[in-house]
């Protein structure tokens, strides 16, 4: 496949470097100070860039009638008119806060242990993440879907970052240097604690996510989620 990158950081160099493995050609590498963009070359897209500019990278994908991949977070307000706009043009696109598997296994045991934990009233749940200082988003993108994942199974409102309300799932975010993505969902009573938690010990796991996605989404039209991609039901 023909792959152009939007965004060449941390994750577009480390994308770069998956994507040669799989036999794959970048043949484009777009960052903030790119002018044009030849879009005839592309056959698919990869944005790993900035919460303020993935929204504007995903439109101009679809506009040119080329299958986006996104794992930018900190834009999900915009999410909603993005899927809009991919149905309206019949594009074709993939978002997820974490592409690695072992966080998406780790999605679905998060959505089961919160069904089983509703029903006890003497436990109450909270969200750790850890990142890199260079991070610009908090809580994180995968913290925000586990988040989702316990509101789907439980009786809490909603969440709040680093407040806890008897109705709001509280989510602590670090910065530590270096650390690639640490996520802790814990459950606590006054007689024990349960914890389930994924830790990466690098990028790699993220690259290989977006690239298999990257290769599912050929020749397909509609707005996808890697539960699709990974066929996880
Ligand atoms: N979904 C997932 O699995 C993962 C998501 N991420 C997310 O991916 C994003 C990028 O992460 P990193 O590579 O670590 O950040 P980074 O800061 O190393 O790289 C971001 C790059 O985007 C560029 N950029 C800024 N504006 C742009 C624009 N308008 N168009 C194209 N590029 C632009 C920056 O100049 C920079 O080179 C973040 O939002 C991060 O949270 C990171 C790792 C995994
Ligand atoms: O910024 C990062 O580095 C990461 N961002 C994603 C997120 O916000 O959840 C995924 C991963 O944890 C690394």
């Amino acid at each position: 496949m023909k792959i152009a990158l939007f965004g060449y950081g941390k994750m577009g160099k480390m994308i770069e470097q998956t994507a040669i493995q799989r036999n794959h050609t970048i043949v484009a590498k777009i960052d903030v100070d790119t002018k044009e963009i030849d879009f005839s070359n592309i056959d698919v897209a990869i944005d790993f860039s900035q919460p303020e500019a993935a929204f504007d990278n995903i439109k101009k994908c679809i506009e040119n009638n080329v299958p986006v991949i996104s794992g930018t977070t900190g834009w999900g307000k915009n999410y909603g008119k993005a899927v809009s706009f991919c149905d309206e043009h019949k594009g074709a696109f993939i978002y997820a806060s974490n592409f690695s598997l072992g966080v998406n296994i780790f999605f679905e045991l998060n959505e089961y242990l919160a069904n089983m934990m509703n029903t006890l009233d003497q436990y109450t749940v909270s969200i750790e993440e850890i990142h890199h200082t260079q991070k610009l988003d908090a809580p994180s993108g995968t913290a925000i879907t586990l988040a989702e994942g316990i509101l789907k199974n439980t009786d809490y409102k909603g969440w709040r970052l680093d407040k806890a309300t008897s109705d709001h799932i509280p989510i602590v975010a670090k910065r530590i240097k270096d650390v690639p993505g640490t996520h802790s969902i814990n459950y606590q009573s006054t007689v024990d604690s349960l914890e389930i938690k994924h830790t990466a010990h690098n990028r790699e796991g993220f690259a290989l996510g977006a690239v298999v996605a990257a290769e599912w989404i050929m020749g397909k039209t509609g707005v996808f989620t890697m539960k699709d991609v990974l066929n996880l039901g």
